[in-house]
């Protein structure tokens, strides 16, 4: 198994992350946990900074995807680290503002605004608004009005380039829900000019997720310029912003491709200054947006083991106390993970039976959760030492779309997301009670009355 950021095997023989002992981690705060490696967030957001200011002549800034990963506590370290923060929903905007995330970084997304998101990022003085489609722009119209600062607003297109990655994770393509085609940016660009209160600055484009090649990065670049002037010119006032998403690839696995970040800040630059030369253009403010790439290799989340169930000539099914509940990815884009022994993670693991039927060989281990679905699988195909019940086993490169991603079926409560650095640990979460999950419920007026007709009132009697 990969080792990720601070990630190391103790003198107990224990998994240790950011200085702090798992299997301490886990009696003190509660499984399933989620573990966020501070250290690791950071170094990552300090190398996608440094990549971006050495491929780019120009000003570019990294814009943290708050989508992967956000809470409050989570929030403040996006901000000391002198990150922007893209919020896509008036509660990612709320998390933002309840931490008193500076509003001039923030990027607002959302395909479908409500009046009350807009109002909310409007009145914050949010930096930037990407939008999304013409009727959001008619809303912005009529809200916009009277209000002090012009509003910076993006123009979110589809730039028609495809990727190689899950068919549910792409979203650069033509037949997609999210941005303007290219005419409709005109039109967009039309209208507004005719906007007061606002200003258009640039255009936004984001090509999918987990993709690890450079090829599609450069082409967004200097497509996206050319369609820059191009919208400029309907506007009447030159466009200074390029916001290209994000999307660069992590490695999930030993078997992922772990493409350097600098490829990726290398195309996008390549192909913007490229585009901006031949056109004779400055070279535009420029926006990156990774999400995972940030957030992902700083998780990992430890289960307890339950239940070990063998199904001779098959596989080992370890039971754990999670679930798709907390870890939806596998169910949902077949993702593979891997995993560790965090009780026992020096125990050498012996390889699996390659065909022999040897009856001391093991089996492959499916790690399963408490949800009810055969689809409730956690790590697939997994070589451990033998497991059993007790044993603490840890996923990593859960930083990403777990959390984010989690849900109460099954009334599940959430697990608890604690953040460590230099040996201390303190929540960024609290796990979720019982009160919680009935805390909305509500019993309709009909079911909690006595009976409107007693029995027998109103009924006559057979003759
Ligand atoms: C507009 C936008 N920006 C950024 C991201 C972050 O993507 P990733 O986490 O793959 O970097 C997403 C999610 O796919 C997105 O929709
Ligand atoms: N949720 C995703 C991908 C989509 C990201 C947001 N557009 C994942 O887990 O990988």
């Amino acid at each position: 198994m990969r080792f990720h950021g601070t990630m190391r095997v103790n003198e107990a023989g224990h998994l240790e992350i950011g200085g702090c002992d798992a299997v301490d981690l886990a009696e003190r705060f509660g499984t399933p946990l989620y573990v966020m490696d501070e250290e690791a967030f950071t170094r990552r957001a300090r190398e996608v900074t440094e990549a971006f200011q050495a491929a780019y002549p120009g000003e570019a800034h990294v814009v943290y995807a708050g989508k992967a990963f956000l809470t409050v506590g989570f929030a403040r370290l996006v901000e000391a680290e002198g990150l922007f923060l893209d919020v896509a929903s008036g509660g990612e905007l709320y998390t933002a503002r309840v931490a008193g995330f500076p509003p001039e970084r923030l990027v607002v997304h959302g395909n479908n605004k409500s009046h009350e998101e807009l109002e909310m990022a409007l009145a914050a003085g949010a930096g930037r608004l990407v939008v999304d489609n013409l009727s959001e722009v008619e809303r912005i119209a009529r809200l916009v009005g009277g209000r002090g600062a012009a509003t910076r607003l993006l123009l979110r297109v589809r730039p028609g380039i495809g990727v190689h990655t899950h068919d549910h994770m792409r979203t650069g393509q033509e037949d997609s829900k999210f941005g303007f085609s290219p005419d409709e940016a005109r039109e967009a660009a039309a209208r507004l000019r005719a906007v007061p209160g606002v200003e258009l600055v640039g255009l936004h484009a984001h090509l999918g997720s987990q993709i690890a090649e450079p090829g599609p990065y450069e082409l967004l670049g200097a497509r996206m310029v050319e369609w820059l002037r191009d919208v400029a010119g309907v506007y009447g006032r030159p466009l200074t912003e390029l916001d290209l998403g994000g999307g660069w690839a992590v490695p999930y696995t030993e078997q992922d491709p772990a493409p350097p970040v600098r490829l990726w800040a290398e195309a996008v630059s390549r192909g913007v200054l490229a585009a901006a030369g031949r056109l004779g253009m400055r070279a535009p403010r420029l926006l990156v947006e990774p999400g995972r790439l940030l957030a992902s290799e700083a998780g990992t989340t430890l289960y307890r083991v339950g239940a070990v169930k063998e199904i001779p000539g098959t596989r080992t099914y370890a039971v754990t106390d999670g679930g798709l509940y907390e870890s939806l990815r596998v169910a949902l884009y077949g993702a593979a993970y891997e995993g560790i022994l965090a009780n026992r993670a020096n125990e050498p693991v012996h390889p699996m039976p390659s065909g022999s039927g040897h009856p001391a060989a093991r089996l492959p281990v499916r790690v399963v959760g408490k949800n009810c679905e055969s689809g409730d699988i956690l790590v697939d195909g997994l070589e451990l030492p033998p497991i059993a019940p007790g044993d603490l086993l840890a996923v990593p490169v859960t930083g990403a779309y777990h959390y984010a991603m989690a849900s109460n079926y099954n009334r599940l409560p959430r697990p608890a997301v604690v953040l460590v650095r230099d040996g201390a640990a303190d929540l960024l979460v609290g796990r979720e009670t019982y009160e919680d999950l009935v805390r909305h419920d509500r019993i309709p007026a009909w079911l909690a009355a006595p009976a409107a007709v007693a029995p027998g009132e109103g009924v006559s009697s057979p003759p």
